[in-house]
């Protein structure tokens, strides 16, 4: 199957420390993949390479088969890679409608003179983005929700916001980050069930999150990072039953006990 996105020998070193050492995966439309490892892996940093947030050190990212390596994340996602943050990018004090059009804006060069003068092209423009927006809104399951303020969803609805915010630039890949960091479980659940459904619309969803039962649950392929390396990737039933992931797990927690 042709890969979205793939990996090639990415790393980066900061100092002496080499972060993130000679990692190579692939990312499949439809697929769900995981990156998993003990805190100080190397996640975030892989994550941030990859979405042009950090400038590899060396190796190469390809988008449909393209080398993007170091692009800006907004060049990156019109060429169809959008994320999320751990730490949300909602405007709170914004109504979750206005939230999701604001992702429609990031998509566009911006005719702004045309904004500007109130010219009916700008006008026919921001119509098209409030349907899309309510769309979306519908597609995350909180359409009923469009005119409250943001700041006042609960966390599992705000994380679903961001989410929304993220497909309005309609991405072939979608990496998310920690997208059930601080939801409870049924809001886990929530969300679980709206990656699934991205993933079955075809988009190559690349993830990193620290809940182990949700990454069990709902990964196609999962990539495991230790002191910045790949030790081990496969499905989920043959990565947790990998001897060199048991033990670098293990060795986190044999850490935690002598502290
Ligand atoms: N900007 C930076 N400058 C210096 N060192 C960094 C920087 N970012 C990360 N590191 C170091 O690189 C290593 C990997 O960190 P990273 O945050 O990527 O791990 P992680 O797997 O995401 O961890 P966690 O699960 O705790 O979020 C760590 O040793 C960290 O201290």
């Amino acid at each position: 199957m042709t890969e979205l996105l793939s990996i090639e020998g990415l790393g980066i070193s900061f100092g002496g420390l080499k972060a993130v050492n000679d990692v190579s995966f692939a990312v499949k439309p439809g697929e769900i993949t995981s990156v998993i490892g003990p805190n100080g892996a190397g996640k975030t940093t892989l994550f941030n390479m990859i979405s042009g947030v950090y400038m590899p050190g060396s190796g190469t990212v390809r988008l449909l088969g393209d080398d993007v390596t170091g692009l800006s994340p907004h060049l990156l996602a019109r060429r169809g890679m959008s994320r999320t943050f751990q730490n949300l990018q909602i405007f709170q004090t914004m109504t979750v409608l206005e939230n999701a059009i604001a992702g429609f804006h990031l998509q566009e060069r911006g005719p702004v003179l045309a904004d500007l003068l109130g010219l009916p092209s700008s006008r026919a423009r921001a119509r098209k983005a409030e349907v899309g927006a309510r769309a979306l809104l519908a597609r995350v399951g909180l359409e009923r929700a469009a005119e409250r303020e943001a700041g006042s969803l609960s966390y599992g609805s705000l994380k679903r916001l961001e989410i929304a915010r993220a497909l309005a630039l309609n991405p072939r890949v979608l990496l998310l980050d920690e997208p059930a960091a601080g939801c409870n479980a049924v809001e886990t659940e929530e969300i679980d069930h709206l990656i699934a459904e991205v993933a079955a619309s075809g988009v190559a969803i690349l993830l990193v999150e620290h809940d182990m039962k949700m990454v069990m649950r709902i990964s196609n392929h999962i990539v495991v990072l230790d002191h910045g390396e790949k030790i081990a990737e496969g499905d989920p039933a043959t990565v947790s039953r990998n001897p060199a992931v048991i033990a670098a797990y293990l060795g986190t927690e044999a850490d935690h006990a002598q502290h």
